[in-house]
């Protein structure tokens, strides 16, 4: 079993007269940046004036600065803008104004990883990498736990990195769930194939799917929308909290049966080979090829590839069920 770091183990004293720059007021900087203020640390913003997230950052109580200014500023500089952006605002904004012993912090290994940045040598590289999206981050920090989270160490110019990197996952909240060390290599490729295959991608295919088979028999889409979508969220926090072992015991015998026989015919072999062929697109730095060679033009890549999502019947039939569940007004 891997070692698995908890509060109890971990110190923030590092931090003690630190100030740590989160670069980016997104999913995962709002809520790392909000977490860490709510533990003792100092921390400020790093942004693009014109943009919306300096006056949200600003409503919400930070110092902000521009890219520059806060790199100058900080001891440790945590980049949390999207990756396709990183690189150029990196060799732009943030590189020229390094000094020596400072730390850049990493929640995704892909551009130390696939060489899109290359920091000089006298600094430390760390990954903090929360297994969860930003949100949950904040919520659970609020609840009084947190979530698991990764820690690599790219380069360790002070002898500290690790230790800072512990200490930036205690004040995320990430050691109260548990922190696990690995590499950015492992970090970058095990999670780039989990949303491929699995969270973002497989999971989005899977509901969809079951909900075309469904309405294309001629079951009301409403009933579908129960079927293939919303119970799943009930079926996933039992395997979430209980395991498949503990799922399968809440359900009907019936369910276990038809599931357990009929689900591996469904997901089949070729499933799982075509998951073996895209996983080794990732390996291989295809993948990473092909998304960087789309850095200019990305917001129009995405709006094109979420266009068919966004217009797709089940995304009416959600509006509907969630406002009729109260989730949405
Ligand atoms: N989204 C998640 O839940 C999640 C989970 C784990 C790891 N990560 C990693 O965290 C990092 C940040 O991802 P995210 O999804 O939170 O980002 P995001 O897309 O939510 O970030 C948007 C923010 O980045 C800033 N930004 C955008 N374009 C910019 C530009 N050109 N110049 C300067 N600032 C700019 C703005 O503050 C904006 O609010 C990535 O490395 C990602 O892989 C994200
Ligand atoms: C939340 C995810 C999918 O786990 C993260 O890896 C991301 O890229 O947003
Ligand atoms: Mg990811
Ligand atoms: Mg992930």
């Amino acid at each position: 079993m891997v070692k698995v770091y908890y509060d109890n183990e971990v110190s923030m004293d590092i931090l003690k007269d630190k100030t740590v720059a989160v670069i980016g007021y997104g999913s995962q900087g709002e809520a790392q940046a909000k977490n860490m203020r709510d533990s003792g640390v100092h921390v400020i913003l790093g942004l693009r004036p014109e943009g919306n997230s300096w006056k949200r950052a600003k409503q919400d109580g930070f110092e902000v600065y521009t890219i520059e200014e806060a790199v100058q500023k900080a001891d440790i500089v945590h980049i949390l803008i999207p990756d396709l952006v990183q690189p150029k605002v990196y060799k732009e904004k943030i590189e020229p104004h390094l000094r020596e012993g400072q730390a850049l912090g990493f929640s995704h290994g892909f551009n130390i990883h696939y060489k899109q940045i290359v920091p000089p040598e006298y600094v430390d590289v760390i990954m903090v990498a929360p297994k969860s999206p930003g949100r949950r981050v904040r919520e659970t920090y609020l609840e009084g736990f947190g979530v698991p989270a990764l820690i690599a160490v790219h380069q360790d110019y002070t002898g500290h990195a690790k230790e800072l990197a512990l200490a930036m996952a205690k004040a995320i909240g990430a050691t109260r769930a548990g922190v696990i060390e690995t590499t950015f290599k492992d970090e970058t490729e095990s999670d780039l194939i989990g949303e491929q295959l699995v969270l973002v991608g497989g999971l989005i295919e899977l509901i969809k799917k079951g909900f075309e088979v469904l309405v294309e028999l001629g079951y009301p889409p409403e009933l579908a929308y129960f079927e293939a979508c919303n119970e799943a969220k009930l079926i996933m926090d039992l395997i979430y909290e209980r395991g498949f072992t503990g799922m399968l015991k809440a359900v009907s015998d019936t369910a276990k049966y038809g599931g357990l026989t009929v689900g591996p015919k469904v997901i089949d072999d070729h499933v799982k080979e075509n998951m073996r062929k895209y996983a080794e697109r990732v390996r291989s730095g295809e993948f990473a090829k092909e998304w960087i060679s789309k850095a200019d033009r990305a917001k129009e890549v995405l709006e094109e590839l979420m266009k068919p999502i966004e217009e797709h019947e089940i995304e009416k039939v959600g509006r509907f069920i969630r406002k009729m569940s109260g989730l949405e007004k």
